[in-house]
């Protein structure tokens, strides 16, 4: 990935997403800072992925806005469970996705992004993966690769849905290490997790979400008991049937 990075922030004001009538996200303000590194932590069906698909461009907010600080290029890692692997497609075709962006699905790929996958593939510990059907790796091995489809996309903003879900502790550090390397050259990084050891080790900002923002700063404040305790009231609140802005009782 290349060194220098403009700055790509981007501000969440009043926003609420909705499935059908139900409300995921709820009036949420704050700010993702250009090159801050922020877990988005809270129950199950707390809004947590609704708000990362948002932030890709990928739902439409039912009110409020997602105000971009820049132009930035965005990358998403979705949940692992996203990928069909029963589809018939090789390892290097899948990182070819990360290029379908620049360079269209359908067009020849120059020789040197074809050398570009490849020191991706190369970067996560896959070499020789290349023509491997997708459906023939690991559960750890499919995060690897996913990882290298968000290194070739070289990335401004890299929002990572769960991206340490399945896999071992060695593969969950040598894509920690991928992850510090983004922060450390500036790029913006907002994971969603759920190991809050984790959260509280390795990410300096945390958005605490039950489908309101429970809390969004500095980790250690963030998720103090206090505030679990509520994100946890908050979930137990919402009823799926709720109409949006209600709270039933
Ligand atoms: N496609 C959909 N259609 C209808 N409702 C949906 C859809 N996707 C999500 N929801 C609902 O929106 C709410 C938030 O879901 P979301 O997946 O964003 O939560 P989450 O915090 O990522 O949960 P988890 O930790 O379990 O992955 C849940 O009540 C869920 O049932």
């Amino acid at each position: 990935m290349s060194a220098t990075r403009s700055p790509a922030g981007i501000r969440l004001e009043n926003l609420t997403l909705t499935h059908g009538r139900h409300p995921a996200v709820h009036h949420v303000s704050g700010r993702f800072a250009p090159g801050s590194l922020t877990a988005v932590v809270g129950p199950n069906g707390a809004g947590k992925t609704t708000l990362l698909r948002a932030l890709a461009g990928l739902h439409k907010p039912e009110s409020g806005r997602i105000a971009h600080e820049g132009t930035a290029r965005i990358a998403l890692l979705p949940q692992l469970a996203a990928l069909d692997r029963a589809f018939p497609i090789a390892c290097r075709d899948v990182v070819m996705q990360g290029l379908w962006p620049r360079l269209g699905a359908f067009r020849g790929v120059p020789q040197a992004e074809r050398d570009r996958a490849a020191r991706a593939l190369a970067a996560v510990g896959l070499s020789g993966f290349e023509d491997r059907p997708v459906g023939s790796l690991s559960a750890g091995q499919t995060q690897r690769l996913l990882f290298a489809r968000l290194l070739v996309q070289d990335a401004d903003i890299l929002l990572l849905d769960e991206p340490f879900n399945a896999v071992d502790a060695k593969t969950s550090a040598d894509l920690l290490r991928l992850v510090r390397e983004w922060h450390g050259e500036g790029r913006t990084v907002i994971a969603v997790l759920h190991d809050l050891d984790l959260v509280a080790r390795d990410f300096p900002e945390t958005l605490l979400i039950a489908r309101d923002a429970i809390a969004w700063g500095p980790t250690g404040q963030a998720l103090s008991a206090a505030n679990r305790l509520k994100a946890r009231m908050m979930a137990e609140a919402w009823a799926d049937e709720a109409e949006h802005c209600h709270i039933a009782a």
